[in-house]
């Protein structure tokens, strides 16, 4: 299915249009299962993006269950943690629907704790994969997504739902990430894209289809694939 693709005019008109798509997308998830319900959030900006959302969405959280899709290997004190952003920017009942996270100094170790903690949360289906209700995920200039980077093997990945990466081309080296299949089996999906130097990529994957980078390598399966944009990342469509 083609994407939904939502350009934005300033970043009130990109909270607004998040905010409406996130609340339909957790009351819709809420009420189709009693299962809880699993949102994957990304690193870099997302945390300052969402966490506001969050905030002022008035709604039931106590099913709302948070993971993050990729994490660097750092101290929650220290300002690469993903997690430490979410820490600060959440109120701490919610911050508490994150699993745990670690050991930090063993990234092998730490991926298949944080895949046990999925796995316990969401059996997988058939075809062995996790469905995440809903995926926020951010973009590099790269193309890369999660911390899925262009040319990497871990694109290839077709096994494991949490890999490690300690070869990163972008610091710090060392990381966890969910794979592809996990992202494209997904109920939802949307990227948070903004910014100008994002533009060519944006281009690349939203206007021509192209697969050459990782995050046009992001085809739900059956799911529903969202890109919210600003008039900077939306340039060149
Ligand atoms: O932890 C990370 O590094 C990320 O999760 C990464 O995939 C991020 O989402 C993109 O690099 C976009 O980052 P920005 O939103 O900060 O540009």
């Amino acid at each position: 299915m083609a994407p939904t693709v939502v350009v934005t005019q300033n970043s009130a008109d990109l909270n607004a249009k998040l905010t409406e798509y996130i609340k339909s997308v957790l009351e819709t998830r809420i009420n189709a299962s009693k299962e809880n319900v699993i949102v994957g959030l990304s690193g870099g900006s997302m945390a300052a993006t969402v966490c506001p959302i969050f905030c002022a969405l008035d709604m039931d959280w106590s099913r709302v269950r948070l993971f993050l899709v990729d994490e660097r290997m750092a101290p929650l004190s220290d300002a690469d943690s993903n997690m430490g952003a979410y820490y600060k920017h959440l109120p701490a009942e919610l911050s508490t629907h994150f699993p745990q996270f670690g050991p930090i100094n063993n990234a092998e170790a730490c991926a298949s704790n944080y895949e046990a903690h999925l796995r316990s949360w969401r059996p997988a289906l058939k075809e062995g994969w996790p469905q995440f209700d809903l995926l926020l995920l951010g973009l590099g200039p790269d193309g890369h997504t999660c911390s899925l980077f262009p040319d990497h093997p871990l694109l290839k990945e077709n096994k494991k739902w949490i890999a490690p990466i300690v070869d990163s081309p972008k610091p710090p080296k060392c990381r966890i990430t969910i794979t592809i299949p996990v992202v494209n089996h997904a109920f939802n999906v949307a990227f948070i894209a903004t910014g100008e130097n994002k533009a060519s990529v944006v281009k690349s994957i939203v206007k021509d289809g192209s697969s050459e980078y990782p995050a046009g390598l992001v085809k739900p399966v059956s799911g529903n694939l969202h890109w919210f944009l600003d008039a900077g990342s939306a340039s060149q469509l």
